[in-house]
């Protein structure tokens, strides 16, 4: 079966741990909008961002077919599936300046002055204009939060999958990021897989909430 739509498509996904069923999944995320997984810990949901992403592996075994704007990505290598990963922590390179970690996610075979031009507008676009030069350590946790999502952005991905990125945020700030997140999903009509266990992470997602089981 193919899939010309846009937005990201699980085309009968079954995961299995160790012979064992995890999760089996239908579901198509139209572009911009979000699907959020939630369920108790260890029914597979991180393990189901990672089967989109291609980083599954031993003790894990798959079926099924992941889609994006029509490609089939199943069978391609991590970097070529063009979706954006954020988890609880930024995980920023600290030996890097602020630019340099943004910098580093875009893709090759641009031009040093289109790179630069790149950094400047993805920074701006999260809020944080002209701190190209900052050490990450000196950041706040919020900050660290915004940098963490132009890094991704940089990369230009077709879909964003987030693993309890708003987590470790207290109320106000994860208020502001997950708006910030979901806001820019819409602008650029980015589907959105949000793992998360907070009903109000989902209630702000606004579109259609899994709840794998036991
Ligand atoms: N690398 C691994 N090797 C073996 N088992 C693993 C591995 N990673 C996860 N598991 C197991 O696979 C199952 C699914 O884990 P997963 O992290 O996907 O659950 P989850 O729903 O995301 O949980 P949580 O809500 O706690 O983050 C769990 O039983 C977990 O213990």
């Amino acid at each position: 079966m193919t899939h010309f739509e846009a937005g990201l498509t699980l085309d009968r996904v079954v995961l299995r741990k160790a012979g064992d069923v995890l999760v089996s999944l239908s579901a198509t995320v139209a572009p911009g909008t979000v699907l959020t997984l939630m369920g108790p810990s260890g029914t597979g949901k991180s393990t189901l961002l990672a089967f989109v992403a291609g980083f599954l592996g031993a003790p894990f075994s798959a079926s099924g077919d992941v889609w994006l704007d029509g490609r089939r990505l199943t069978e391609l290598p991590p970097a070529e599936r063009k979706v954006g990963l954020l988890f609880q922590d930024p995980l920023l390179f600290p030996h890097l300046s602020v630019g340099g970690n943004i910098r580093f996610a875009i893709p090759a075979g641009i031009r040093p002055r289109e790179r630069d031009a790149a950094v400047t507008q993805t920074l701006a676009a999260v809020g944080l204009p002209g701190l190209e030069r900052q050490d990450p350590a000196t950041l706040s946790g919020g900050e660290q939060a915004r940098v963490a999502l132009a890094r991704v952005l940089a990369a230009r991905p077709g879909a964003l999958l987030l693993d309890e990125p708003f987590s470790k945020l207290d109320s106000a700030l994860k208020r502001q990021i997950r708006a910030l997140v979901f806001d820019t999903a819409r602008e650029r009509d980015l589907p959105v897989l949000l793992v998360t266990h907070d009903p109000a992470d989902a209630e702000a997602a606004g579109g259609e909430v899994v709840s794998l089981a036991d």
